[in-house]
C-alpha cells in the first residue's frame, strides 16, 4: 500500500491513503465577494476529474490554490500529504499545471522553452535533455522543437504548455480550461492528448463546456458560485436525477376523469392536466419520484377505466440538464443531498469529501 505524505499508512484509512489531493472547507474572498466558497472535495488517483462551471463559478481561483499561486483566504489543501502552504515545494513537485493563459514565451523556440521551465522545476541539468525529448514527444511536437512560439498555432502553442506540465513527470496535471481558443480538429487532438495522459496520471481539467468534460471525464465535479454542488460519474449525475424524469400522456378523457384516476397511484410527485390538440383528449405531465417507472401502472390504469392513452412518451433527463438544474439553482442541490438518501450519492461520489 503506498504511503500518504510519506507517514505509515493504515488499514483503516484506505480512503485517506489514495486521496492524491485534499480539500478541506476552502474559501477565497477578494474583497466582500467569495470566489471560493467552503469548497471540500478529494481526488483519487488514476482517474479524469472534470470541474465544471460557469463562467466565474470559482474553477481558476481553486485551481490557482491548488497549484500554490495563490493562497487561500481559509480552508487547506494537502497534495500527496504535503500541505501547499507548509510544504510548497513538496507539493508542487507532485503537479504539472497548464494554466488558462499558456505560461509560453513567444520569442522562445519550443526547445528553448521547455529547457528554461525545466530548470524552474529544478530538474537536474543531466535529465533535463531526455526528459525534454520524452515530452515532446507524449505531446507530439517534436517536429516543432526550432520554431518560435509566437509562430505556433494555438493548438500547438496548447501542447507546448502542456509539454512544460508534463516535465518532471508529476502525478497530478491539472488543466485550466485547455480547449479554449481552439478549432474542432485541435480540440479532439487535444481531448485524445488528455485521454492518453488519464492512463499514467490523475488528470482535473475545468471547463465551462459540458460536452467536453463528458466526454473525457471519469468524474465530473459542478461547481457554482464557489459551491461544489455534485460530484459524480457523468452517468450517476444522470441516473441519480431520475427523480426529475417525467412521463408526458395523451389520453382520451375528460381532464376531472383523468385527474380522479391518477389521485390514487403512489410514486406520483406531481401532474400536469390540460386540454390536448387531439379532440376529446388531454395533455398528462406526470413527474415521478425517486426514478419510479410508472409507464406500465398507467397504462392498465386507463385501460381499466377505458380511457385511450394515443400517447406515451417518457422524456429522460440529460447531463445537460442536470447542469443547468444544479448551476441555475445551487440550493436546489443541497436541499435534494439532504431529502433522499439516493440522491445524497450525488454530493458524496467518489470526489465529494466523505463525511
Ligand atoms: N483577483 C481577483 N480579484 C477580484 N475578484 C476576482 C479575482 N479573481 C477572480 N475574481 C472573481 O472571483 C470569481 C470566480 O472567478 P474564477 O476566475 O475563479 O471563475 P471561473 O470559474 O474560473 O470562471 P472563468 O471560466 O470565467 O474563468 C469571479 O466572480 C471573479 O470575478
Amino acid at each position: 500500500m503506498r504511503g500518504y505524505g510519506g507517514k505509515p499508512a493504515r488499514a483503516n484509512l484506505w480512503m485517506e491513503v489514495f486521496a492524491l489531493i485534499e480539500v478541506k472547507n476552502l474559501t477565497k474572498q477578494y474583497g466582500i465577494a467569495k470566489a471560493v466558497d467552503n469548497l471540500s472535495f478529494t481526488v483519487e488517483q488514476g482517474q479524469i476529474y472534470g470541474f465544471l462551471g460557469p463562467n466565474g463559478a470559482g474553477k481558476s481561483t481553486t485551481m490557482n490554490i491548488l497549484t500554490g499561486y495563490i493562497a487561500p483566504s481559509t480552508g487547506e489543501v494537502l497534495i500527496n500529504g504535503h500541505n501547499i502552504l507548509d510544504e510548497p515545494e513538496a507539493a508542487r513537485k507532485c503537479i504539472g499545471y497548464l494554466p488558462e493563459i499558456p505560461p509560453v514565451y513567444p520569442e522562445m523556440t519550443v526547445e528553448e522553452y521547455l529547457s528554461f521551465a525545466a530548470g524552474l522545476k529544478k530538474i537536474p541539468k543531466k535529465e533535463q535533455e531526455e526528459m525534454i525529448y520524452d515530452v515532446m514527444e507524449m505531446t507530439d511536437i517534436t517536429t516543432m522543437k526550432r520554431r518560435l512560439i509566437r509562430n505556433l498555432s494555438k493548438g500547438y502553442r496548447q501542447r507546448t504548455g502542456l509539454a512544460q506540465a508534463l516535465l518532471g513527470y508529476p502525478e497530478i496535471i491539472i488543466l485550466d480550461e485547455p480547449m479554449v481558443g481552439l478549432d474542432p480538429k485541435q480540440i479532439i487532438e487535444i481531448r485524445e492528448l488528455i485521454r492518453g495522459l488519464g492512463k499514467k496520471h490523475t488528470v482535473i481539467l475545468s471547463s465551462h463546456i459540458l460536452s467536453e468534460i463528458s466526454a473525457i471525464c471519469d468524474h465530473i465535479m459542478i461547481i457554482s458560485h464557489g459551491n461544489l454542488v455534485a460530484s459524480d460519474t457523468p452517468d450517476n449525475l444522470v441516473h441519480l436525477m431520475k427523480g426529475s424524469e417525467a412521463l408526458e400522456l395523451t389520453v382520451e378523457a375528460k381532464e376531472t376523469d383523468i385527474r380522479r384516476a391518477l389521485g390514487g397511484i403512489e410514486g406520483i410527485h406531481s401532474c400536469e392536466v390540460k386540454p390536448s390538440d387531439e379532440e376529446d383528449a388531454c395533455d398528462i405531465t406526470v413527474k415521478t419520484a425517486g426514478g419510479t417507472d410508472l409507464r406500465r401502472k398507467l397504462f392498465y390504469l386507463f385501460a381499466e377505466q377505458k380511457m385511450p392513452v394515443l400517447r406515451m412518451q417518457q422524456t429522460r433527463i440529460s447531463l445537460e440538464d442536470v447542469f443547468l438544474e444544479l448551476t441555475d439553482n445551487p440550493a436546489a442541490g443541497v436541499q435534494q443531498k439532504e431529502e433522499t438518501p439516493k440522491k445524497k450519492r450525488l454530493f458524496a461520489g467518489k470526489g465529494a469529501k466523505k463525511e
